[in-house]
């Protein structure tokens, strides 16, 4: 018996849109994600892109506004989008929005009262991989991911983590060192403890610093975003990036801000960037 619940199902450009539950051993509760399948042939195994999302997003912020499907479907791709955090009554939480559900920052917790459920990054780079695998026309051999401002942080420091598994990546708006800002000391203080030692693993500016490489990065950002200077800091990332030779393109964007206006502005190219990698 499958260990998939679908939740729903709709045609969209040939393909289908999907939205699908199942049980986490990592987190120990029911975790919803999204996958779009473009039409294909029987048989075929499409490139997969990973799509990770910010701060107080679930699966359904960029399948409802990212307007990828069109282009996806015309470049065969799957694009898989998951939840931010486990989520439940059972699970820990915080009143604000920026830590607990829908803030899991895509680290593995340490610290208490996060530590049982609040394993983002072993659910991310293990967990939902191996379910894609066996449920999905994917080749695992061909993946991407991108992802926006906590999910640009997530996807970039996980592809940073696997080298050879990603043969691309990109970022929306990303947060490039939560060393260095103040999202990143509430997170990472909060899920890892105070020993700042532990939280180089989950800073995409000091795993470049500590030896990990990438072959190329794309990263849009607007000038409007209105947490460009306190929290997300790309000029962090050009100098980590310079001193390495890691080629970065980084498109600043004349007035567009943190939202899914400009993210679905940009989105096409970033699918062909992925495409014409994967
Ligand atoms: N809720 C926060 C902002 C959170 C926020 O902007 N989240 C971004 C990701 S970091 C997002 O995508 N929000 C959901 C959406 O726009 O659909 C605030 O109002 O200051």
């Amino acid at each position: 018996m499958s260990a998939l619940k679908t939740v729903s199902e709709n045609k969209a450009f040939g393909g289908v849109q999907g939205v699908y539950s199942h049980a986490s051993a990592e987190t120990k509760t029911e975790m919803t994600f999204a996958v779009f399948v473009p039409e294909h042939e029987d048989g075929a195994r499409l490139p997969v892109l990973w799509y990770l999302s910010g701060l107080t997003c679930t699966h359904a912020n960029v399948m409802d506004k990212g307007e990828y499907r069109r282009l996806a479907s015309e470049l065969g791709l799957i694009i898989i989008c998951p939840d931010t955090s486990p989520r439940g009554d059972a699970v820990p939480d915080d009143d604000a929005y920026d830590m607990g559900q829908g803030a899991g920052f895509y680290v593995d917790a340490t610290a208490e009262p996060w530590a049982a459920n609040f394993r983002m990054r072993s659910y991310i780079e293990r967990e939902l991989p191996a379910l894609v695998a066996n449920e999905f026309p994917a080749d695992m051999k061909r993946q991407g991911i991108f992802g926006h401002s906590m999910g640009g942080h997530g996807a970039l420091t996980i592809a940073l983590r696997n080298p050879g598994r990603f043969k691309s990546v990109s970022a929306f708006a990303p947060i490039v060192s939560p060393i260095n800002c103040p999202w990143g000391h509430k997170a990472l203080g909060g899920y890892l403890g105070a020993d700042q030692s532990t939280w180089r693993d989950y800073d995409t500016c000091a795993l470049i610093d500590d030896g990990a490489r990438i072959s190329d990065i794309l990263i849009d950002q607007g000038t409007a975003d209105q947490f460009l200077e306190e929290q997300l800091k790309p000029n962090l990332l050009v100098a980590a990036c310079e001193r390495v030779a890691i080629p970065l393109t980084l498109n600043m964007r004349e007035g567009y801000d943190h939202s899914y206006f400009t993210i679905s502005t940009f989105m096409d190219d970033h699918l062909r960037w992925h495409a014409e990698r994967l």
